[in-house]
């Protein structure tokens, strides 16, 4: 094991270099990222890994898996094996790209971030873009929509992730990248998808953060459901999930472009629950995909 790379003490980097700002990695002699079962000790992190450029993430482990067996046949490149060794995620990679689940909701992605964003630094990549591919729960547009995020926002309707630290409310700036939103909106627009631009509202849970009237507890009313709903769209959020401000915050601190795109499941505007059969579900799930790989297979071609 040699000695790690110094990690700069004010964290800065214009090397294009996946960025940790973290000075006690520097005091570590191994450093086992625990949720991927991968250690500095035990795998070769420049060889594998240093050549990633995207980063293609969404929360089920399964739909990743179908994502990138679905991009080696429209890709042509090789698919890996899981090179995860731990049951909690999962992580395949084709060429520059690697595709990696991050469960449900901010906590559990910021985990998978906080080891990616390690194992990308370590490995020495450079210029990396991560993208979330998802579903939402849409404002106002027609159920199968993709959106591509140009915004996030918290509970609280402001543009910022918040996280209990040190016994404190940590609150941070949680922007996307708008060049990479607009090139993925405009890969959409060619594959003829029903794409649409605009904020993402980053919910805490599904139900009563997302103010739905079918949770198990609800203390709010039909109208009150309604001003919500209506408030979401007067500040130009078209949908709502429940990663989007945390994505944002930690691709900015990484010095990494972010963008997600989501498709809407539904539209909030009429109802709560998720009713789709199985095959619409398939087509709406494919549709963020589809955006995204031909965007990427411009991206490798203009690498060649
Ligand atoms: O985009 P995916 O991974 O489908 O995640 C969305 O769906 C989950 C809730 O069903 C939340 O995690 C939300 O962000
Ligand atoms: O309404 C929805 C649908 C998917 N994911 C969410 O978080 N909300």
């Amino acid at each position: 094991m040699t000695k790690q790379q110094e990690v700069p003490k004010d964290g800065s980097n214009d090397s294009g270099e996946v960025q940790v700002k973290n000075p006690h990695l520097n005091e570590q002699i191994d450093d086992v990222l625990y949720h991927f079962g991968l250690a500095r000790s035990d795998t070769n992190f420049p060889e594998l890994f240093g050549d990633v450029k995207y980063v293609c993430t969404g929360g089920s482990p399964t739909r990743i898996k179908m994502y990138a067996e679905l991009f080696s046949q429209d890709s042509g490149l090789p698919l890996s094996q899981n090179l995860s060794r731990s049951d909690r995620f999962v992580m395949f990679k084709t060429g520059a790209i690697l595709w990696v689940n991050h469960g449900m909701g901010v906590p559990s992605m910021s985990i998978m971030l906080n080891e990616c964003i390690k194992l990308l630094h370590y490995a020495h990549a450079r210029d990396v873009s991560f993208i979330r591919i998802g579903t939402s729960g849409g404002i106002d547009v027609l159920p199968g929509t993709v959106v591509v995020s140009n915004g996030t926002l918290n509970g609280l309707f402001e543009e910022a992730h918040t996280q209990y630290i040190n016994g404190k409310i940590v609150k941070r700036e949680a922007k996307l990248n708008p060049e990479l939103a607009k090139e993925l909106y405009n890969s959409g627009v060619s594959e003829n998808l029903p794409v649409a631009h605009g904020k993402t509202l980053c919910a805490d849970d599904f139900y009563e953060g997302q103010m739905r009237l079918d949770g198990a507890f609800c203390e709010y009313d039909v109208n009150e459901k309604a001003d919500f709903i209506a408030r979401l769209k007067d500040n130009g959020v078209r949908n709502i999930e429940m990663e989007a401000t945390g994505f944002a915050s930690f691709t900015t601190r990484a010095n990494v472009k972010g963008a997600i795109i989501c498709v809407a499941l539904l539209n909030r505007l009429n109802g709560d629950q998720v009713t789709l059969d199985k095959a619409t579900y398939i087509d709406y799930e494919l549709r963020p995909f589809k955006l995204v790989s031909s965007f990427l297979r411009g991206k490798i071609a203009q690498m060649i």
